[in-house]
């Protein structure tokens, strides 16, 4: 058995900033994600005027919360690559009574869309303005304090515009009431609702209807739980190692995070999976099977089954994922251009992707400054031997130890042979 110490979410590090920030009182963060997304968040909140104090080796930060809105009255904030930090802090500082905030982002995130987000900071009647290019990164929030209302949101591109808005609602006035159209990546909102109710607030939802009441948040101590995402290429490497095991301490059954389903899709595969309380084991298992998968809610591990797919003894098909190409990169675009630079027989259509089995053969991956397109490669490379990445660094946007980490994990199968062979 291999256990595996995965890093801090990065989700629910971004939450856990956004309503400490917002808290009254001081809250206490163990085991936060440090990786490029989490500092550039963290780093955000500083601009504002929010205090964000690490101890005990960077493991403990402490948030001072400022239920009042930002300490500066005007700030700078550039949001690096991170789409939760681009995408919530002008949501934090939409409900300041004054101030005046402008927000930039890396050339990757000012090509991903937030207009719905804005439009209804608009409705709410903030003044928004775009720099550049409507609906993107450059912006300029002006700040006047928000009463509150109704809302009507089409979140079918970024499930985070929601969690944006529902994280600003308790800062209003009278409370917020958000009709939602269309949703993606459900979970994420999942893990909002539970958070936000840890802080204080009680969202109550009936249906597509979310009501959110005024008030504001408590701080708490919390303890941030490690990131499903990136347990997935761990897993993924036991599914294509037969009689291998991995073990991801800290990731339950009862587990915040909806990518920890990515699991399910491994065992329908054929991988055993053993859900514990406080931990996740996947086996691997001697033939994999193909299947068609639905990913709408867990898109983020698509690249993760793409990359491994080929290993399958029949077709893998994952639908309902054109979210995925307004992403870092068009995932779906990038994972099909990989597979095929590596011999693999793939088609796409607007929002699915069917990869054939195949024999891998090492190439250089072309990674788009995706952190996921170099993760889930690495996985396809433990059976092709030699891969390398056009920027192998730009796993900083969730975990910089990443290569370390899977190098740890290859080494330590080449010296033992597995189990029941
Ligand atoms: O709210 C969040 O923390 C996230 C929501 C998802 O985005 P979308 O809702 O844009 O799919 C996910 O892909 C992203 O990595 C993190
Ligand atoms: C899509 C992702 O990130 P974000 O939208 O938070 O930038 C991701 O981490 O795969």
């Amino acid at each position: 058995m291999t256990v595996i110490e995965i890093p801090g979410s990065k989700s629910v590090t971004a939450r856990a900033l956004f309503l400490a920030a917002a808290a009254r009182g001081e809250t206490v963060l163990r085991r936060p994600l440090r990786s490029d997304d989490s500092e550039g968040f963290a780093e955000g909140l500083s601009r504002l005027g929010y205090a964000v104090v690490r101890e005990d080796g960077d493991r403990v930060w402490r948030i001072a919360g400022r239920p009042e809105g930002p300490g500066e009255a005007e700030a700078d904030v550039y949001c690096r690559d991170g789409a939760t930090t681009a995408r919530f802090l002008p949501a934090l500082v939409a409900a300041a009574p004054s101030g005046s905030y402008r927000f930039d982002a890396s050339a990757q995130m000012r090509r991903r869309p937030l207009g719905p987000l804005t439009r209804a900071l608009r409705d709410l009647g903030v003044d928004v303005t775009h720099g550049e290019r409507e609906g993107h990164h450059p912006l300029r929030i002006d700040a006047h304090g928000i009463k509150g209302g109704h809302l009507v949101l089409d979140a079918g591109e970024s499930s985070q515009y929601l969690t944006a808005l529902l994280m600003l609602g308790p800062l209003t006035e009278e409370g917020l009431t958000i009709d939602v159209t269309r949703l993606v990546s459900a979970p994420y909102v999942d893990i909002t609702l539970a958070m936000m109710r840890d802080f204080g607030v009680e969202v109550v939802r009936e249906g597509d209807r979310f009501t959110v009441p005024p008030g504001g948040y408590r701080a708490v101590e919390y303890a941030i739980e490690p990131d499903a995402s990136t347990a997935s290429y761990f897993f993924a490497a036991a599914a294509l190692s037969p009689g291998r095991e991995v073990t991801v301490p800290g990731l339950g059954r009862h587990a915040l995070q909806g990518d920890t389903a990515f699991v399910d899709v491994l065992e329908r595969m054929g991988a055993e999976v053993v859900r514990a309380d406080g931990a996740t084991t996947v086996r691997g298992p001697r033939r994999l099977r193909g299947l068609t998968v639905n990913m709408r809610d867990i898109s983020d591990t698509m690249p993760t089954l793409a990359a491994v797919a080929p290993y399958a003894e029949g077709p893998v098909r994952i639908e309902d994922v054109a979210n995925t190409r307004v992403k870092e990169c068009d995932r779906l675009d990038a994972c099909a251009e990989n597979l095929r630079a590596l011999g693999v027989d793939v088609s796409t259509g607007p929002d699915w992707i069917e990869i054939r089995p195949g024999a891998p053969r090492a190439t250089e991956i072309t990674t788009h400054g995706d952190h996921r397109i170099v993760m889930s490669f690495a996985v396809t490379g433990l059976r092709a031997p030699g891969m390398t990445y056009d920027d192998p660094g730009c796993v900083r946007k969730t975990f910089p130890g990443f290569h370390e980490a899977f190098a740890a994990l290859r080494d330590t199968w080449a010296a033992e042979p597995p189990a029941g062979t």
